[in-house]
């Protein structure tokens, strides 16, 4: 069996582990980057998950009223499709051209704590290296529901956004990020939606106020949101499926052309050999790291979904910054530095977080100031009336007694631009009044804070 020994080895080419092997390649080491398939350089994000959802739903907000909607499905995937080929040849391609970095395909798995062999067919290579660091990402969860695994309708999100074939009915299983996004947008595409949710809201982690005018515009675009409902069974009829679920006692049956599992994902380790390596997970399957992400093998680290953290492809590379902090700088980052870490759920409009929800600012005792309005009241701000995007609401969450911005939830076009400067003005504590009366150009989004702002109450 061939052999090769580097100073750092990456398994998985997510965005953390991708930042590594260049940052280290490019200061001379010798890496290996392990991928297990041709179709995911680049990883997750680029291939199947942020770019291409995103690129879709792009493509379903254009969409005139009169365009038919098959083909308007078909090049929307179509064209999504070749910017995500083109990203992942640029991904392999920025890696493959640094002379001490080496792309390899295929499988890895530990056979002990600083052996890894990959398989290809019936290629077998041993890697050994001084450094570890494991990144590949988690899977969509699949209820244990009678019938769903072996239908011949499930789809996960992968599957989905490679398919040209629109359905003509989808049931959704979970009202989190992923169903949510993908029920606007197929919706926008004229798909029948109906998304059922265990949980007794959708985004159940949001405050209720914003959660339900997330509902009320999905609902007012034509998706059944069912909430409180316990998915019992799925049938395969000759041309569907048949999703059967129990809500408020009545048993219902919802039909579909595809069943999409949105219930979560979990950390990827599945026949990674984690047991052979002795590298120790977490109850919920992650691999568990400290701090500094380490494992509990000192030379093997953790980045992205993979160790339990929270699901962004920007944590993933936050999390190649502390690594690489601690194969070359000082290593005193850590992510515990971590401050306001806001998330965007790509409806539209988009919903853009950060911080504390009011719920918890109370349960946490602050004297808690709200300032609240929805986007169509808010005067100073035209560009909403100038895109035609006027649903939404914009909310702030304050501390009266020190003036600090707690959270906010901004419910309204641009606002996965927004909220990165209010998580900036957090992180450096610049004042709910400094925000509220700061100079922003117009016009913008961004000037809806004088006015938001000015109605704390
Ligand atoms: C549909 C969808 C939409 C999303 N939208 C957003 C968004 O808008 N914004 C956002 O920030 N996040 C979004 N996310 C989450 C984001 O994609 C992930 O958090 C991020 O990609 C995780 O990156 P990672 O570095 O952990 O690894 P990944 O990018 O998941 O890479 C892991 C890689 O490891 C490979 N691998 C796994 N096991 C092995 C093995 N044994 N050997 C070799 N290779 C292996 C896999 O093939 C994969 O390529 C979305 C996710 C999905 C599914
Ligand atoms: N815009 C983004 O940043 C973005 C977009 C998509 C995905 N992601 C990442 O991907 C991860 C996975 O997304 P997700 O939406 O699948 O997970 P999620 O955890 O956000 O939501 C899952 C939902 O499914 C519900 N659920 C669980 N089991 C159920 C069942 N049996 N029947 C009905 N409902 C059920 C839960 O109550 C929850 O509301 C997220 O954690 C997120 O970080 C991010």
């Amino acid at each position: 069996m061939e052999t090769m020994h580097v100073d750092l080895l990456v398994i998985g080419f997510g965005k953390g582990g991708k930042t590594l092997a260049g940052r280290m390649g490019r200061l001379g080491r010798r890496v290996a980057i392990v991928e297990q398939s041709d179709s995911m350089y680049g990883g997750t994000c680029i291939n199947v998950g942020c770019v291409p959802t995103k690129a879709l739903i792009h493509h379903a907000g254009e969409r005139r009223p009169d365009d038919p909607p098959e083909a308007g499905f078909r090049d929307a995937v179509h064209s999504t499709t070749r910017l995500t080929e083109a990203l992942r040849a640029k991904n392999f391609e920025m890696l493959d051209t640094v002379d001490s970095v080496t792309v390899i395909t295929g499988r890895a798995r530990f056979v002990d704590p600083k052996t890894v062999e990959v398989s290809a067919g019936t290629d077998r290579l041993l890697v050994t290296a001084d450094t570890v660091v494991v990144n590949t990402g988690a899977e969509p969860v699949v209820p244990d529901v009678p019938g769903l695994r072996t239908s011949a309708y499930l789809r996960t999100s992968t599957d989905l956004v490679r398919d040209p074939l629109r359905p003509a009915r989808m049931v959704i299983l979970g009202a989190g990020y992923l169903g949510l996004e993908f029920a606007g947008m197929y919706r926008a595409f004229g798909t029948e939606v109906t998304v059922l949710e265990a949980g007794a809201r959708v985004l159940p982690r949001e405050d209720e106020d914003v959660a339900g005018a997330v509902a009320a515009v999905l609902a007012d675009e034509g998706v059944t949101l069912v909430t409180g409902a316990a998915v019992t069974g799925v049938t395969d009829a000759a041309d569907h499926a048949a999703v059967h679920y129990r809500v408020d006692g009545r048993d219902l049956t919802a039909h579909a052309d595809a069943v999409l599992v949105a219930t979560g994902r979990r950390p990827a380790t599945a026949g990674l050999g984690l047991e052979a390596a002795e590298i120790r997970t977490t109850e919920t399957g992650a691999v568990a790291v400290d701090e500094y992400l380490r494992t509990s093998q000192p030379h093997v680290f953790a980045v992205g979904d993979v160790n339990g953290g929270p699901q962004y492809t920007y944590i993933s590379l936050d999390d190649s910054r502390i690594v690489g902090d601690q194969l070359t700088g000082p290593g005193t980052r850590t992510t515990r530095d971590r401050e306001a870490v806001p998330y965007t759920v790509f409806t539209t409009p988009p919903l853009s977080r950060v911080g504390l929800t009011e719920r918890q600012a109370r349960e946490q005792g602050y004297a808690v100031g709200v300032a609240e309005k929805a986007v169509a009241e808010i005067a100073a701000m035209p560009r909403a009336k100038i895109v035609g995007e006027t649903r939404g609401l914009m909310k702030f969450v304050l501390d009266t007694a020190t003036d600090r911005v707690l959270g906010a939830a901004l419910f309204s076009v641009d606002s996965q631009e927004l909220v990165n400067t209010v998580a900036l003005a957090m992180r450096h504590g610049v004042t709910a009044t400094e925000l509220r009366d700061a100079i922003y150009t117009h016009p913008s989004s961004t000037e809806a804070f004088n006015e938001v702002l000015a109605t704390v109450r």
